[in-house]
């Protein structure tokens, strides 16, 4: 069995002569986790609207779950759950009932599945609280509970951590990451902030005015956006051997400027420094250095925010 959940070729979407997505070609694995990374208006809703079957594409192809047709069906549109814009919830009525709600809506017949869902967002004992009460983070995590309420492969959620404080933040994190790690479920997340979703995803795919820039592995983002102490002396020989010897490191590279880049003591520079100077080297530069992942995002986009 093919391990792609999806498959997009050439995807176009044009509102008149603006055009919002622009032949995108994306593969999405099984059980990884795909943070889609724009400005706003890059493209991130209108593209995950038509891989939901919300909008049809203008030109290009949609291939679920190793489907061959041209266009999605309903049995593989039903296999995604998806949290797009704000959830729909209804403000009126609990956590549990919006979750009786949509499941007697996607005539889930089991009803074990509230209760499950429930517990695995954290909001089992909301009571009687009603939907339009609850924090931004708590509606954010019950459109999860509602997304996942059919069993979803594919998870598709929109910009699911903007506007949250920063504990809701890592609690939507802590979710995504559980569930693909436990269910095994893929998901595709947006979101304008790289930093924001720096290690939950296990991939990134930046786009921006409707383009994939680029597509990268968490560890190709990692070793992009790499720390390091930047250090130079005049006997470059004697800095490496005090580095292996007496600070007992191997974690470094020597640049053609000669220049040393040291990826190891990133948060202890003074123990580096006396350690040189205690063995009689004296650096003439000694700087920690590396690209931001906010620099490392603009430069992909060419330097613009949106
Ligand atoms: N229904 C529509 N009619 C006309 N233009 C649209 C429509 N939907 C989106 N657009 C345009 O398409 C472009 C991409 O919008 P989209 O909402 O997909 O971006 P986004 O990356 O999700 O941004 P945001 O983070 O602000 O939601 C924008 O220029 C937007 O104005």
């Amino acid at each position: 069995m093919s391990d792609d959940v999806l498959v997009t070729q050439g995807l176009t979407k044009r509102y008149g002569p603006a055009t919002a997505v622009d032949d995108v070609s994306i593969r999405l694995e099984r059980g990884r986790i795909y943070g889609l990374i724009g400005a706003n208006g890059a493209g991130k809703t209108t593209l995950m609207r038509m891989i939901t079957g919300l909008s049809l594409p203008t030109a290009g192809s949609i291939s679920l779950f190793g489907s061959t047709a041209a266009t999605p069906r309903q049995q593989d549109l039903a296999r995604i759950g998806s949290l797009i814009e704000a959830p729909a919830l209804t403000g009126s009525m609990t956590a549990r009932q919006n979750m009786h709600l949509h499941r007697l809506l996607r005539g889930v017949p089991d009803a074990s599945v509230e209760t499950e869902l429930l517990e695995l967002v954290g909001l089992s004992d909301t009571g009687r609280k009603r939907a339009a009460d609850f924090s931004l983070g708590m509606r954010q995590r019950l459109g999860i509970a509602l997304a996942l309420i059919s069993d979803p492969e594919l998870l598709v959620l929109d910009e699911p951590v903007n506007g949250l404080d920063p504990v809701g933040v890592v609690e939507v994190r802590r979710l995504i990451r559980d569930l693909a790690r436990e269910r095994g479920i893929t998901v595709l997340i947006s979101s304008h902030n790289l930093p924001e979703l720096f290690q939950t995803a296990t991939d990134y795919i930046i786009v921006d005015r409707g383009s994939v820039k680029r597509t990268l592995t968490l560890g190709e983002l990692e070793d992009e956006t790499q720390h390091f102490l930047r250090i130079e002396a005049r006997d470059g020989e004697r800095l490496t051997t005090v580095l292996e010897q007496d600070l007992g490191t191997e974690d470094f590279t020597v640049m053609p400027d000669r220049s040393v880049r040291l990826r190891s003591h990133l948060d202890e520079p003074e123990k580096v420094l006396r350690t040189l100077v205690a063995h009689d080297v004296w650096p003439t530069s000694f700087a920690a250095e590396g690209e931001t992942l906010e620099g490392f995002f603009l430069s992909v986009i060419g330097g613009h925010r949106s």
